[in-house]
């Protein structure tokens, strides 16, 4: 288990500022939330952290080491990202073996095969699925493989972008669920970016809320039913989430 520290972390693009100096302490073993309106910046973060966007200043630390520093293969044994959308993070023409193996041979792990075999039963998925394609699968399967692809290298941070937005309401339930479980399992520290409320207050132990690239303001999961929230924003942002849930 490894925290996340985030100092002073911004972001350019083109004349536009999407990051003012995001601090964020994630704590070891922790689930973090991201929330706010859209394009406020929670994607940008995991990307910056993960260093798809790598234009950024600042300081990211995974434990004690800058992302910065960090050779790739070190980088990817120790987080990996699950991104929303399960039908374009999944090569069309790749076996799920194909797709699992690639990060083992990449990282040289050895008993490749018995790794697969466990973190299909970890996903609870059908072992016979690592010979599937990826449209052989619903939605919620793939998004397991998904997952199962980022926690067969063991790292100690999964990166999670709205993991579960593109899935049916019923299937939802069962992959967040199954990240709670994980998480129980395995020690990790997920910094997850939600919409939705409920799934924060279903899933994290603290959450960020964002607008305009700022954090306005970081609480407690308890605040989404019992309230805390100091900043007009977060308390509007709760509001109209609670509102709408009782509407439905
Ligand atoms: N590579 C890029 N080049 C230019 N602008 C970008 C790039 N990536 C993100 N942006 C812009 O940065 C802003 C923040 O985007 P980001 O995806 O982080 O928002 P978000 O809060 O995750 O939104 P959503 O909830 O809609 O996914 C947006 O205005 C977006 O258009």
């Amino acid at each position: 288990m490894k925290p996340i520290t985030i100092n002073d972390l911004c972001i350019t693009f083109g004349a536009v500022q999407v990051l003012h100096n995001i601090s964020l302490d994630v704590k070891a073993g922790e689930c973090f939330g991201l929330v706010g309106e859209s394009g406020s910046g929670k994607s940008t973060i995991l990307r910056c952290i993960s260093r798809l966007n790598d234009s950024w200043t600042g300081d990211v630390r995974i434990g004690d080491s800058a992302v910065r520093d960090m050779e790739v293969s070190d980088r990817c044994r120790m987080m990996q990202m699950v991104f929303q959308d399960p039908y374009g993070s999944l090569h069309p023409r790749h076996s799920i073996r194909t797709t699992l193996e690639e990060g083992l041979r990449i990282n040289k792990l050895d008993d490749r095969e018995g790794r697969m075999i466990r973190a299909m039963r970890d996903v609870g998925l059908p072992v016979e699925f690592l010979d599937r394609y990826p449209h052989q699968l619903s939605g919620g399967q793939r998004q397991r493989v998904a997952i199962a692809r980022a926690l067969i290298l063991e790292p100690d941070v999964l990166l999670l972008d709205e993991p579960t937005s593109a899935l049916d309401v019923s299937v939802q339930a069962e992959v967040l669920n199954l990240l709670v479980r994980l998480q129980k399992e395995k020690g990790f520290t997920y910094l997850m970016v939600s919409h939705d409320l409920a799934v924060v207050d279903h899933m994290c132990d603290r959450f960020a809320i964002m607008q305009h690239g700022r954090v306005v303001e970081v609480l407690p999961r308890e605040a989404i039913t019992q309230g805390g929230a100091t900043q007009t924003y977060a308390q509007d942002l709760i509001g109209a989430s609670l509102e709408y849930e009782h509407a439905i």
